[in-house]
């Protein structure tokens, strides 16, 4: 696909440049990150977001932050290696793409033992760049794989942000889009705004319009609607777990999406690499799903919308259950049904 992409998350080898999504679309900014309390933070506040690229920025900013690990012997720098990744796993419970970069430089750290720690440290920095082209190449294998399930001239609805900037590259949900747009294919987009931080609206409407692609921008609870108007001829979203049995926990508001699109028969996709499904976790209902902060909703973006001291619950995301997805879209194929006997067959080589 041509280069119409922002890359959100950059390591030179001394610093982390992170795009500053809290500040999209008015203003393209990147953070230049040096310490790993800084990534903590940026990954804590969404100024990097979307599970692979959470999962990226906790990789480099794993390098980052044990360039100070002691170099007597390995078992020195492991403990300091295993407190910084300890660490960087509290910054957010739900995307699993954090824990499995964070395993992924956990097993080439111990792959490497052996080496002087100043070589582990080197080969950590490549194995981060590693995991960062890898998801490239999986957004554009997803992309294929999707767009064997649009027509065109057809619309598509998605909910919150799973695009590129969401990703190294290319993004998972919208994927199949950038790439019906390079071959010429005409498909149209519904971009649901996704309270409260309005992921779909302030990202999603604008990497589509930067891509000259038909986005339509509308409120949460206009996809019924749409949906009953027969405007919409399936959904495409991205997600931050799927469970062995394939249930999936994506932003918030992403279930009734699911049950809207059953109700009106039409097709619920979900775009997920395979370092996004986690066979560890049996059934939705093991996903430990984020609490956010009651100001994302009482003052999102600043204005005070609701009465001083309401009570708030604030979920981040939410689970949408395995027979409510039509098919499972990864850079291996596109998975339809009895998802707990074919997932893990993904994981064989
Ligand atoms: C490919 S992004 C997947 C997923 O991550 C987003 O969550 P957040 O914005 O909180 O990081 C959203 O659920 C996307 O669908």
């Amino acid at each position: 696909m041509e280069d119409i992409f922002l890359q959100s998350v950059k390591f030179d080898g001394e610093k982390l440049y992170v795009l500053d999504q809290t500040k999209l679309p008015q203003v393209t900014e990147f953070l230049e990150i040096t310490d790993i309390e800084d990534v903590w933070d940026a990954i804590k506040q969404l100024k990097v977001r979307g599970a692979p690229a959470i999962g990226i920025a906790a990789a480099y900013g794993l390098a980052l932050g044990i360039k100070d690990a002691p170099e007597s012997d390995f078992e020195a720098f492991y403990e300091y290696f295993k407190e910084k990744a300890d660490y960087l796993a509290t910054s957010r419970p739900t995307a699993v793409n954090l824990f499995w970069a964070l395993k992924r430089m956990d097993a080439r750290a111990k792959a490497e033992n052996g080496k002087p720690v100043s070589s582990i440290k080197k080969l950590l920095i490549e194995e981060a760049h590693t995991i960062r082209q890898e998801d490239e190449n999986v957004c554009s294998s997803i992309g294929e794989n999707a767009l064997s399930l649009f027509q065109d001239g057809m619309t598509v609805l998605t909910h919150c942000n799973a695009g590129g900037i969401a990703t190294a590259k290319y993004g998972t949900a919208l994927a199949p889009i950038y790439l019906a747009k390079e071959r010429g294919m005409d498909i149209k987009v519904f971009a649901d705004e996704t309270r409260p931080l309005l992921q779909g609206a302030r990202l999603t409407a604008w990497e589509l319009m930067q891509a000259g692609i038909d986005v339509t921008l509308i409120t949460d609870s206009m996809a019924a609607m749409v949906m009953q108007q027969g405007k919409v001829q399936a959904v495409i979203v991205g997600c931050d777990r799927v469970a062995a049995n394939g249930d999936v926990a994506n932003k918030i508001g992403t279930y009734g999406v699911a049950l809207l699109a059953k109700a009106h028969n039409i097709p619920f996709y979900v775009a997920a690499p395979l370092s996004t499904i986690d066979l560890e976790t049996r059934t939705g209902e093991d996903i430990p799903i984020e609490e956010r902060a009651a100001e994302e909703i009482t003052a999102g973006f600043g204005k005070s919308t609701a009465p001083e001291g309401v009570k708030v619950f604030n979920p981040a995301f939410d689970v949408t259950p395995h027979h409510l997805i039509t098919a499972i879209i990864t850079e291996k194929g596109v998975m339809r049904g009895n998802y707990s006997e074919e997932l893990p067959h993904l994981f064989e080589n």
